[in-house]
């Protein structure tokens, strides 16, 4: 039988599988991994071949304008430059795709609706070059995969029956997206909303916090997260023990630099690059009737989202939570008294969300693995179109 293939193109990994299976059968990693820094593209990690046969991908959109990504890929033909050989390897070396493949693929990358040169470039590559079946890409990126998933979970408890609208949160690597998908229809594009707050943003903040005139301990994004995982493990302590890369001994960080990184990325609705403003803003462009159901199911996906699980007191969940409400009160935060700036206006921007704001629940995915929950819903997408098929026959 020629199943369909499932591809999510991530900014920093690639999940490749089969449709109607429960998990990618493999995950690439960038080369770099959490230590690139410069915005490079990234290399995928082909076993057993050496840098000169590597593939390169680079993601066709960034939020935070980095100098050689977005701009670095002009043209449909230097798309297909990169994503033959890429394609071909997953086909090949992971999946054991053999010739003629009459397998049809299914594409999911971060952007809503990709850009011309890339959709024409991947048509080619698939249906040209490597002679598949068909493709299929998933208009509405991630967002479009997962709304199938949320669609056949069962209501949360029995009282409140099925949520009217989900509002979906995918913190990745350099970016975090927002969006209110309502339920029976599709994602509301006018509440899609996208911040730098992903889970390398948050590292650099770690990294920049942590390098003080005293001390310049955390070097690379791989020693932050190795701050951060000590955090997330020890959570009421004041300092964590860490073997960073450079120290033979093992460096004492403060756990209150994290916090604050972990304040200035996510929680300050203040910036209007943290992940809390991006999300009422989201909430505030969505129609009334949805609102308060779309509060009431916020759901967390992407890498970056189990990353921070268990993060500070409670998890990223239950900090988010007190950050809405607090954005939404209206009453302004000592602090912000002195200022009498822009965040003197933020502190009222989201009141009129105050009489909801109450009733925010945010959850994950559960009993699905958020970070691979986009995957998954591609998963069924293309099951669900493979049977389609089969019965129309
Ligand atoms: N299971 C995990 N546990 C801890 N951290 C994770 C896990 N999976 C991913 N991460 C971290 O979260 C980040 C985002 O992971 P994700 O799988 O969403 O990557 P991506 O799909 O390439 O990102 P994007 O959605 O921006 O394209 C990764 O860079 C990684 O550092």
């Amino acid at each position: 039988m020629n199943q369909t293939v499932v591809v999510e193109l991530g900014s920093s990994r690639i999940k490749c599988g089969y449709a109607g299976e429960s998990r990618p059968r493999r995950v690439l990693f960038s080369r770099g991994g959490i230590g690139r820094d410069g915005g490079e593209p990234w290399t995928v990690e082909l076993d057993g071949l050496g840098d000169s046969t590597a593939c390169k991908w680079t993601s066709p959109f960034r939020y935070s304008e980095s100098p050689g990504s977005v701009d670095a890929i002009k043209s449909a033909y230097e798309w297909e430059k990169t994503l033959y050989p890429l394609l071909l390897h997953i086909l090949t070396s992971i999946l054991f795709v053999q010739r003629p493949m009459r397998h049809r693929m299914l594409v999911i990358v971060n952007d809503i609706f990709l850009p011309t040169n890339l959709r024409d470039a991947l048509h080619k590559v698939a249906l040209e070059y490597l002679s598949l079946g068909g493709l299929w890409i998933a208009n509405g990126g991630p967002f479009e995969s997962i709304h199938y998933l949320l669609e056949g979970m069962p209501p949360r408890s029995p009282n409140t029956g099925r949520a009217k609208a989900h509002t979906i949160v995918d913190i990745g690597t350099t970016e975090s997206r927002v969006v209110v998908s309502v339920t029976g229809s599709s994602i509301l594009e006018s509440t899609h909303r996208v911040t730098i707050s992903g889970y390398e943003s948050f590292l650099s903040n770690v990294k920049e916090l942590c390098n003080g005139a005293e001390h310049n301990w955390v070097t690379s994004l791989d020693d932050a997260n190795k701050a951060v995982l000590a955090w997330s493990s020890s959570r009421h302590a004041e300092t964590v023990s860490v073997q960073l890369e450079e120290n033979k001994e093992p460096a004492q960080i403060r756990t209150e630099t994290m916090v604050e990184a972990f304040h200035r990325t996510y929680l300050d609705f203040t910036s209007p690059s943290s992940l809390v403003f991006a999300l009422l803003s989201c909430l505030l462009d969505c129609p009334v009737d949805y609102r308060r159901s779309a509060l009431q199911n916020i759901v967390l996906i992407g890498g970056g989202s189990v990353a921070l699980r268990g993060i500070g007191d409670g998890g990223i969940t239950s900090h988010l939570q007190r950050a809405i409400r607090q954005a939404c009160s209206g009453i302004e935060q000592e602090e912000e008294k002195k200022d009498d700036g822009p965040s003197a206006i933020a502190s009222f921007r989201f009141q009129s969300l105050g009489k909801v704001a109450n009733d925010a629940e945010i959850y994950y995915p559960d009993p699905l693995a958020a970070d691979l929950a986009v995957w998954i819903g591609g998963s069924v997408m293309g099951a669900l179109r493979q049977s389609q098929k089969y019965h129309k026959k």
